[in-house]
Formats: C-alpha cells, sequence, structure tokens
C-alpha cells in the first residue's frame, strides 16, 4: 500500500537523506529544499527515464538546456510579465499574506457561499470564476471576505483582510555591476521560454521539420505567495518539459497523442493509471496562452488529487508573441505587437512550402512533484510473520537511488572485505548506476536501511564466499536478498554480473511490480 500520509514520507526523506530544508543550519528558507545523497540519485533516475523515453526511443525530438536567467523582453512579450500573477490578500492584524484561492479553499464551505453571494455569485460551485471576480472588483472583495468572516488560517481569527490584488510570481535580477533601470532580468519562470527563443536555432542546425518537439529538463522560479506541503509547491522547482511543434489543424491529434503517452510514462515510474485522474480544465481556468490544457491530477498523501504534469496546446501564442513581422503570418492567437524580435520564427509548412508559424503541444511535468508521487507509490509499510513491521521502497530498479548493496559480513576480515570491494568494482562496471560498498556493521541492520531506501538487492559476501566455511562447494558464490520478497539465493560470482543486470533491466524477476 503507497504512503497514506504526507508526514511519513517527510520523515522517511528526512531520515535517510533524500531531502532536508534549504539552508536548514540558518534556520530554512521557505519554498526551498536540497536534494541529500540518496534524492539527487533518485532525481537523477528519474530525469534520465523521461529523457530516454522523450528524446532518444523518438526519432522527431531534440534536446536543449537553455539559461536559467533571461533578457526581460523574453518575459515581456512572453505575458509573463504582465499575466503570471497569482491573487493575494493581506490580513492587517496577523501580517500574513495568502493566495486568494488557497485562503478560500482552507475555509469553511458557508464561508465560501456567504462570499459568494456577497459578490452576486448564486453558490461556489464556480471556484474559478468567483477568484476571477475578487480581483477584478477588489473594494467589493475587500467588503465580501470580511463580512462573510473569512478567518485568517494562522491566527484563526475572523476579518482583518485587504483587497485583494495581483502578485507578478517572477523572480526579477540585477545583471552586471550597475545596478539601473535596464539591468535586470528575470529568472525562468518555465523552461518553455528557452525553447521558444531557441526555435529557429534549432532548426537551423538540425535540419529538423514538422512535426518535431523539443524537450528541456531544468530549473525554473515562482515566488509562490504560499509555498507549502513539502515540495509539492516551492519556489524553486525542476521541469520536464517539451515543446512539441506541428502543422495548424494537427495539434488537436497531437494533443491526444501526447495525453496518452505521458500516461504511459508514468505508468512505468509506477505511478498507476488508476491514480491519475485527468482534468480537462474548464476555459475561464486556462492560462493565457491556452486553447486546451489536460491537467494530470495524482492522488498524493493527505493533499488529494493535486497537479503533477500540465499537457498544454498553446497554439501559435509563443511563436507568434516573439516572432518578427507578426503581421506576415496569419496568427490564430491574439498577440501583442513585437518591434524587438529580430528572428522570423517560421518553418515551411509541409504541404504548401509557405512559412508557418507552427502550433505547440507542451507536455510539463515537474520533477520535485514527480519524485513525490514516486515515493509515495512506492513507500510500503508490511508486517512480517515474526510480528515486526518494515517500511520497504518498492521502486522500480530503474530509479532505485542504489542499485546494489555489497555488504562483507565480517569487516575485520581482510581476504572478506576485498573481496567484496572486487565484488563491487564487477557489479559497478555494468553502467547501471550506483553499487555501494555497504560495510557500516550489522547484517540486519543493512538490510532494513536498504528496505527503506529501495536498494533491490544486497549481496552479501561470507566465510563460504572465500573457501573458510563449512561447504566448500560454495567457495565464490555470494548471497543476493531480493528487496522486495526477502528471499535469498546463493549465485556463483561468474554469473553474478548476469544475473543482476538482467533483473536491474527488468528482463528476470518481480522487482517491476509496485506497491
Ligand atoms: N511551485 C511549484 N512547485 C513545484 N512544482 C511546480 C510548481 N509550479 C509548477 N510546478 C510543476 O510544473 C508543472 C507545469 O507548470 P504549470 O505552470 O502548468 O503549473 P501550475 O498550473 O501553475 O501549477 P499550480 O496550479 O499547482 O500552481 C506543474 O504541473 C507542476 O508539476
Amino acid at each position: 500500500m503507497p504512503a497514506q500520509t504526507m508526514e511519513e514520507l517527510v520523515s522517511l526523506c528526512k531520515r535517510r537523506g533524500f531531502i532536508f530544508q534549504g539552508s536548514e543550519i540558518y534556520g530554512g528558507l521557505q519554498g526551498f529544499y536540497d536534494y541529500g545523497p540518496l534524492g539527487v540519485e533518485l532525481k537523477n533516475n528519474l530525469k534520465a527515464s523521461w529523457w530516454r523515453t522523450n528524446v532518444y526511443e523518438r526519432d522527431d525530438m531534440e534536446g536543449l538546456d537553455a539559461s536559467i536567467i533571461m533578457h526581460r523582453l523574453v518575459l515581456r512579450h512572453s505575458g509573463h510579465e504582465a499575466t503570471f500573477s497569482d491573487p493575494m490578500v493581506d490580513n492587517r492584524a496577523s501580517k500574513k499574506r495568502y493566495r486568494l484561492d488557497h485562503l478560500l479553499k482552507d475555509q469553511q464551505e458557508n464561508v465560501v457561499s456567504a462570499v459568494a453571494q456577497a459578490m452576486g455569485f448564486g453558490n461556489a460551485e464556480n471556484f474559478a470564476a468567483l477568484v476571477a471576480a475578487l480581483v477584478k472588483n477588489p473594494e467589493q472583495a475587500e467588503q465580501a471576505l470580511n463580512a462573510a468572516a473569512v478567518r485568517d488560517p494562522f491566527s484563526g481569527e475572523a476579518g482583518g483582510w485587504t483587497a485583494p490584488r495581483p502578485f507578478n510570481m517572477m523572480f526579477k535580477t540585477t545583471i552586471g555591476p550597475v545596478a539601473d533601470e535596464d539591468s535586470y532580468g528575470y529568472l525562468r519562470p518555465e523552461t518553455a521560454q528557452g525553447i521558444f527563443t531557441n526555435f529557429k536555432n534549432v532548426v537551423d542546425s538540425t535540419s529538423r521539420r514538422l512535426p518535431f518537439g523539443i524537450a528541456q529538463i531544468g530549473k525554473a522560479f515562482r515566488n509562490e505567495i504560499t509555498p507549502r506541503n513539502f515540495i509539492f509547491r516551492v519556489r524553486e522547482l525542476e521541469q520536464m518539459e517539451i515543446e512539441f511543434f506541428c502543422t495548424p489543424g494537427t495539434d488537436e491529434d497531437w494533443h491526444e497523442h501526447w495525453l496518452q503517452a505521458r500516461l504511459a510514462w508514468w505508468e512505468a515510474q509506477g505511478v498507476p493509471r488508476s491514480k491519475i485522474q485527468i482534468l480537462d480544465v474548464p476555459r475561464e481556468d486556462l492560462a493565457h496562452y491556452s486553447k486546451r490544457t489536460y491537467d494530470l491530477m495524482y492522488d498524493y498523501p493527505t493533499l488529494g488529487y493535486e497537479e503533477i504534469e500540465g499537457i498544454a496546446n498553446r497554439t501559435d501564442f509563443d511563436l507568434g508573441s516573439h516572432t518578427r513581422a507578426q503581421s506576415d503570418y496569419n496568427l490564430s492567437a491574439t498577440v501583442l505587437p513585437n518591434e524587438d524580435s529580430v528572428a522570423k520564427l517560421v518553418i515551411p509548412h509541409p504541404e504548401t512550402q509557405k512559412p508557418v508559424v507552427p502550433f505547440v503541444i507542451e507536455p510539463s511535468a515537474g520533477v520535485d512533484r514527480a519524485m513525490l508521487a514516486v515515493l509515495s507509490e512506492a513507500y510500503t509499510k508490511e508486517t512480517l510473520e515474526n510480528g515486526n513491521e518494515r517500511i520497504v521502497l518498492k521502486l522500480r530498479p530503474h530509479l532505485a537511488p542504489i542499485k546494489v548493496a555489497v555488504i562483507p559480513l565480517a569487516r575485520n576480515r581482510p581476504e572478506i572485505v576485498e573481496k567484496a570491494k572486487a565484488v563491487k568494482a564487477q557489479l559497478q562496471a555494468l553502467g547501471l548506476g550506483r553499487i555501494l560498498f555497504e560495510d557500516s556493521g550489522n547484517i540486519g541492520k543493512a538490510y532494513r536501511r536498504h528496505d527503506e531506501v529501495g536498494t533491490p538487492y544486497c549481496v552479501t559476501i561470507d566465510f563460504d564466499t572465500i573457501g573458510k566455511g563449512e561447504d566448500a562447494s560454495l567457495t565464490d558464490t555470494v548471497t543476493v536478498r531480493d528487496r522486495d520478497s526477502m528471499e535469498q539465493q546463493r549465485v556463483k560470482i561468474g554469473e553474478l554480473s548476469a544475473f543482476v543486470a538482467a533483473r536491474l533491466k527488468g528482463e528476470v524477476g518481480e522487482l517491476v511490480s509496485v506497491g
């Protein structure tokens, strides 16, 4: 069974070195997290799996790694300067600041209904429209929030609300030694913009024709008003994004294609289809660039269904916004005039060969939210036959931070230690990920630790291995313990690499089943 609460995951992540609070020794920095020794391995494995599936295993994709700090004109023409904001409201008494929609979601139903009625809505069924109305009419909204006795989640007191106002979530930074009006840039709020601004570079350097996509994994920054729920909502996040460029008119089919492709990928990471709901985002909730968006909603422990990935049809909005000579291309999206760009972001139409601004389908997944889902699905609490409880992380082998732990049974026996080191080196040479030489002592404790961090196999080198046991036929064999079944089996060292490789690659064995 997967994790039941977020606390279980937070506690495991800290205890075993997956995730730590950022800047912890100075009191921590809200919305920032550091990935520890095991977290970085799991994260790298997850990103590698995404890259493998979306770049290497397809014939219509290229990769990119664009810079994080971007020219302010990029974020101006993308629409982010004007619209990348969340509604914010302050409480005068507690001096706390909230994202308006989060604040309302934390209220009793009758309080939200009272707000809705004060704003002229019959009920609060259309939540997004209600939030939009509150932002649009700040004075009326202030009265409504106070009259409906909306409570401050921090103090528990009703009232004290200011009028809501939009808060732009982009981080600004100065560039170069002179901090004047013009020398600032933005930390990108999504990796996507680096793909759009490099569209021409990629087309020119690869000779790609439609349809094709560009994939990118990287950090993005959002000054979230209320970062919360561990790594679910952070201010420094990582995204795995694809911008898939296609001929106008084929966009809806490609949208469906990517929806199915992405669901299959999640399943292969151990996040079953049954735990994901597809939200066809209502029109009034769509981002400024989107014609249609499917949000994949995963059933997180404690939180319930929340977005893990968005798959948006961004039409020709982005390339159309960033291109020079906009009026030449019969754009379908409404874009602001662009006198700044020096590039025509067009490609020959596959049939007419005339230059066209392609449509874009964007599957955009958060690495941090993916980590949380994968950890949650793998987390398993079992009661053993002897009544003891064990926690085991049933990660798919390709995601496991440590693939095999090689354990010398006696730390003070040089022959055993040497043999264990040789076996470690032999397995490491397979190139399948981290193989750990584990000589921390007690074998029972080592098994328990490796169960908890999801190590698929523990290999033990003992007296029999070095020919000093009771059974001479066991010389040059080791014990291999399977994480999920806890069964142990003797394997010849000469056959160990093939044995382990077949299982880690999922060709043999049970470890691919999860939860
Ligand atoms: N603050 C954040 N912390 C962690 N991951 C995030 C955050 N914001 C976005 N993501 C991830 O990036 C993906 C694509 O970003 P997108 O702009 O679609 O998110 P969003 O709709 O703003 O998310 P939300 O509605 O939860 O704020 C999301 O599906 C999510 O996985």
